[in-house]
C-alpha cells in the first residue's frame, strides 16, 4: 500500500474534485460521514459523553461534520472550536454553520486556557484539531489544552492523523501530540504512524478508502510503500516439479566466535528452511561438532580455532550471509577484507561483518552490486551517523545506499527496507521478536532468498515481512515473551503457507 506526502494527499484531493466533479464540501462530507458510520456502528446510540474538538482549517470541518451527524443521531455532543487562527477555511465555516443551523447547543470557543472544558476519563474525544496541514509550532495554549485531553486518558479517537504530529518532522514538543486509541485516515496510511519516535502516538490505525482518483493513487508514485501480505504475494516464485538441490544455490554463512557459535546454527537453519539448496557453515574450529550436530543438513568448513583469521571457500556460493558472531578483532577484519575483495556473489551483512565495515569504511567500496546489510540502530548510526529524527534517519540512510548502492534493511518495529529512493516499510512482527538471535534468524533467511535467485531487493522485503510474519504466528500461540529466535526458524514454513491461506482482510495495522 502506497504512502503519500501531505502535499501528494492534496493534490490526490484536487485531481479528486475535478475528475469527479464534485465540489471540496462534498468531498469533506463523504469522507467524515465514514468515520461517524464507524462510531455509530460501534457506539449503537450509546449516550456517553462525546467531546468533539475542532481546528479551523479542513481537519477542523471534517470534526464538524462527524459532531452534526452524530447530534442527528441523539448522540450526546459536545462541539469545541480551537480559535488557533482567524484564518478559517471555506469548508470549515459552511460545516460550521450547518451544525448551528441544527444543533441545541452552539460549538464552544476556545481561545485560552480559561475556556479548557472538563473532560473525564469515561468520557470520549474526537480529535480534529490538526491533520496534514500543521506546519509550524504550537501556541502555547494549545499545547496545554493537547496535554489536558491527553490527562482525561479516555478514548480518543483521531481524525486523519493525531493532532500535532507533522507528517515531515518529529513534534516540537513530545507531550504536545494527541495520544490516540485509533487514529481514522483517509485514503493511505501517513508515514509517521510507522517511524520509532512517533508511531506510538496512535495504538490502532484505520486506513479508510474515501473514492480518491483512482488513476492518480496508481499513477503517482508514492514516498514509501507500507508491506502487507497482498504486496508480498506476487514476490513469491513458485518451484518447479522438475527443479533440483541446484537450482535453489549453496550459500555459505560465515561468522561465529568462541561462544557466539549459536548465532551461525541459527543463521544456518534459517538459510536452509526458507529454501537454499544446500547451505554451508563457515566457523571457527570450536564451532565445529555444535553446527554438525544441531544443523545435520549443513555442510561445516573451519578455520582457526576461535575466530575467524582467514575465509577461504572451495567452491562460488550462489550467496554469502556474513557477520553473526563474527567478533571485530583485526585478523577477522583484514580476512573480512581479503575476502570482499574476491567475492562476486550476492551478500547479506549483518552484525559485526557491520561494525567491522564501520572501523574501516574502505570496505565499503568493494560491496557487490545491491548488498544486503542489516543494521539495528547503533549499527546504522556507525555507518551513516548520528540523525535529528526519524525523517533525517531516512535522508541519511538513502544518501548512503545511493552511495554505495547498497540494500539497508533498518531493523525495528517496523523495519524499513531503503533503496535509493525506495522506501518499503515492513508491516509484520511484533515486540516478542525484541529477543536474542532475531536478528541472526532473519540475516539466514535473506541469504536463503539470494541463494534461490531472488533479486536483493525482493529478497529483502519478502524476507522482512516472513521473517515478521513468523513472529506473528509464534505470538498467537505463545505470546510474546516467551518467543525466541529458534521459534521464528522453526515457523518459517508456515509463514510461506500463511500467505496463500486467505485474502487479507485488515489491511492495516500499526
Ligand atoms: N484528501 C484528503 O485527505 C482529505 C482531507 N481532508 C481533511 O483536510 C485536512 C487537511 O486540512 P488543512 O486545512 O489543509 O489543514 P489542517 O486542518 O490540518 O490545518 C489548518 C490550517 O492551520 C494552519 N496552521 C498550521 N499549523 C499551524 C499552527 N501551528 N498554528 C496555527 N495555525 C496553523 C495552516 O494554515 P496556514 O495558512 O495558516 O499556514 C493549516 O492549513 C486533512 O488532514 C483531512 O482531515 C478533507 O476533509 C477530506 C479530504
Ligand atoms: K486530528
Amino acid at each position: 500500500m502506497k504512502i503519500f506526502s501531505a502535499s501528494q494527499m492534496r493534490m490526490a484531493d484536487e485531481v479528486t474534485i475535478k475528475s469527479e466533479k464534485i465540489s471540496s464540501l462534498e468531498l469533506m462530507e463523504r469522507a467524515a460521514s465514514q468515520i461517524f458510520n464507524l462510531l455509530h456502528h460501534r457506539l449503537q446510540g450509546a449516550q456517553i459523553p462525546i467531546h468533539v474538538f475542532c481546528g479551523i482549517g479542513n481537519n477542523g470541518g471534517d470534526g464538524l461534520v462527524i459532531s452534526r451527524l452524530l447530534v442527528e443521531h441523539g448522540y450526546n455532543v459536545k462541539t469545541y472550536i480551537v480559535n488557533f487562527s482567524e484564518n478559517r477555511s471555506k469548508d470549515f465555516l459552511v460545516n460550521y454553520d450547518r451544525l448551528k443551523e441544527i444543533a441545541k447547543e452552539w460549538p464552544f470557543q476556545i481561545k485560552s486556557e480559561e475556556d479548557f472544558p472538563t473532560v473525564q476519563y469515561q468520557d470520549m474525544v474526537i480529535d480534529s484539531i490538526f491533520g496534514i496541514g500543521l506546519n509550524r509550532p504550537l501556541v502555547p495554549w494549545v499545547t496545554q489544552l493537547i496535554k489536558h485531553i491527553n490527562n482525561a486518558r479516555c478514548f480518543t479517537l483521531s481524525v486523519d492523523i493525531p493532532s500535532g504530529l507533522y507528517d515531515y518532522k518529529k513534534p516540537d514538543d513530545a507531550e504536545g501530540v494527541i495520544f490516540a486509541d485509533v487514529t481514522v485516515t483517509f485514503q493511505l496510511p501517513k508515514l509517521v504512524f510507522f517511524l520509532p519516535q512517533t508511531g506510538g502516538y496512535t495504538k490502532e490505525v484505520e486506513v479508510i478508502d474515501i473514492g480518491l482518483d483512482r488513476n492518480f493513487l496508481h499513477q503517482t508514485p508514492g514516498i514509501a510503500e507500507l508491506i502487507n501480505k497482498n504486496e508480498v504475494v506476487p514476490l513469491y516464485r513458485s518451484r518447479h516439479k522438475y527443479s533440483h538441490k541446484g537450482t535453489f544455490g549453496h550459500c555459505v554463512l560465515i561468522g561465529g566466535s568462541y561462544g557466539k557459535i549459536g548465532s551461525m546454527v541459527l543463521a544456518t537453519k534459517a538459510a536452509l528452511k526458507m529454501g537454499a539448496g544446500l547451505a554451508t557453515a563457515y566457523v571457527p574450529e570450536c564451532g565445529y561438532e555444535v553446527l554438525q550436530t544441531t544443523v545435520p543438513e549443513a555442510m561445516v568448513i573451519t578455520d582457526s580455532d576461535d575466530e575467524l583469521e582467514e575465509i577461504n571457500l572451495d567452491f562460488e556460493p550462489s550467496a554469502v550471509g556474513i557477520g553473526m558472531g563474527l567478533g571485530t578483532d583485526e585478523k577477522t577484519i583484514k580476512a573480512f577484507e581479503e575476502f570482499l575483495k574476491e567475492n562476486k556473489a550476492p551478500m547479506v551483512i549483518d552484525a559485526d561483518a557491520i561494525n567491522c565495515m564501520a572501523k574501516k569504511p574502505e570496505l565499503l567500496e568493494h560491496l557487490p552490486l545491491q548488498t544486503i546489510i542489516t543494521p539495528h540502530p547503533k549499527e546504522l548510526e556507525r555507518l551513516i551517523g548520528k540523525w535529528e529524527d526519524d525523517f533525517d534517519k531516512i535522508r541519511k540512510a538513502q544518501e548512503f545506499s545511493a552511495k554505495y548502492r547498497c540494500v539497508l534493511v533498518v531493523k525495528g518495529a517496523n523495519s524499513l527496507i531503503i533503496y535509493e529512493d525506495q522506501i518499503y516499510i515492513n508491516n509484520s512482527g511484533n515486540p516478542g521478536m525484541a529477543t536474542a538471535g532475531s536478528g541472526d534468524v532473519l540475516t539466514g533467511m535473506l541469504t536463503g532468498l539470494l541463494s534461490q535467485g531472488y533479486d536483493p531487493i525482493r529478497a529483502a522485503v519478502l524476507g522482512t515481512y516472513l521473517h515478521g510474519s513468523a513472529g506473528d504466528l509464534i505470538a498467537q500461540k505463545n505470546g510474546f515473551e516467551a518467543l525466541i529466535a529458534g521459534d521464528i526458524v522453526n515457523n518459517i514454513g508456515q509463514a510461506y503457507l500463511e500467505l496463500f491461506r486467505q485474502p487479507q482482510q485488515q489491511e492495516q495495522k500499526s
